[in-house]
């Protein structure tokens, strides 16, 4: 048996565009986006434990212990998984090391999240699908589902409702403004726009760059003002918009040398750096995919 697994990565994905079609009864809002991975990650280092305990193995700022999602992640894998002959559930202790900014709309957190399904279903031979661990996943963020797909996506409903997407080869440069914004409070905004007409997945295939809009932008520029700077100089480049709920904002290059070019111009205020377009979740190969999948 496995024992280990070290510098499991966990990537950040942008929301090419995000449109709100609605809300639901229960408050959660009916959105159309598209999930583009990129090759930022986390990196996450797991250890079996024979105790059954969960245990982190470094301080996360901001971040208790029993809230870390990769924590919650694993507690939860393990009230889903049958205990060994013994009786014993198994444990992990975890280890994140974090590059994603938190409250950056990048999904960090869910993203800690689906790795650490992925890898101690793997470690714990759990033997869960992948469809098991995204109706898990799901419990833990609207984000988390899209990272256990594994592959880019157009996402419906709250996120979950997933229909594999190949995008073409991009590069992005994303500059994070510096503030984290909780997006819980961005939905929650009497501003927000909540009925964008509903598209058709063809009609983002068919212009696949600078499609649509993200409706959340005006709401988190307004209340964070580094966010509306931000977009403002990258979109002298081209088409610059916000991911996810915000903070970090992103422009998307064709080679690696348009990125260069911004990087070089960018003021020192913000932290930037450039990612490339991912077609596959860097972990796809421990994912237990079958035909239930789209
Ligand atoms: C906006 C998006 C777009 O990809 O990403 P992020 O900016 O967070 O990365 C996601 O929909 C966020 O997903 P996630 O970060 O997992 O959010 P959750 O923890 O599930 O939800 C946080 C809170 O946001 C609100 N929420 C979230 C998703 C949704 N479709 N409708 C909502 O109204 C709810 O109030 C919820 O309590
Ligand atoms: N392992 C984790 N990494 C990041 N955030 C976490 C983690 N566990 C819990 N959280 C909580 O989730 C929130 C959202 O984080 P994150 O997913 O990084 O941002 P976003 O949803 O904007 O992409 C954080 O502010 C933090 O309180």
């Amino acid at each position: 048996m496995t024992r280990t697994l070290h510098n499991c990565p966990a990537p950040a994905k942008l929301n090419l565009f995000l449109h709100v079609t609605g809300r639901r009864e229960d408050g959660y809002h009916l959105l159309q986006t598209v999930f583009q991975l990129i090759d930022r990650c986390d990196t996450l280092d797991f250890e079996l434990r024979e105790d059954g305990l969960i245990k982190r193995g470094n301080a996360v700022p901001g971040v208790a212990e029993s809230d870390d999602l990769t924590v919650r992640a694993a507690a939860l894998l393990q009230s889903a998984t049958r205990p060994s002959a013994d009786g014993k559930p198994l444990g992990a202790n975890i280890r994140i090391n974090k590059c994603l900014p938190m409250g950056g709309g990048l999904g960090g957190g869910s993203s800690d999240a689906a790795t650490t399904l992925i890898a101690l279903n793997y470690l714990w031979q759990a033997g869960l699908s992948n469809l098991e661990l995204m109706k898990l996943g799901v419990q833990l963020g609207a984000d988390v589902p899209f990272f256990l797909l594994g592959e880019n996506a157009f996402a419906e409903g709250i996120g979950e409702a997933l229909h594999v997407l190949a995008l073409p080869k991009r590069w992005f440069v994303v500059i994070e403004p510096g503030v984290s914004v909780p997006t819980a409070a961005i939905f929650r905004s009497a501003d927000l726009t909540r009925d964008t007409k509903p598209v058709r997945i063809t009609d983002f295939s068919n212009a696949p760059n600078g499609f649509g809009k993200n409706d959340l932008q005006a709401v988190a520029a307004k209340l964070f003002p580094p966010i509306a700077e931000a977009i403002k100089w990258l979109g002298k480049f081209g088409d610059a918009r916000m991911t996810g709920s915000g903070a970090c904002v992103f422009c998307s290059f064709e080679s690696e040398r348009e990125a260069d070019r911004v990087l070089e111009q960018m003021p020192p205020q913000w932290k930037a750096w450039k990612a490339e377009a991912l077609m596959q979740h860097p972990l796809a190969h421990l994912l237990n995919r079958n035909q239930e999948l789209v």
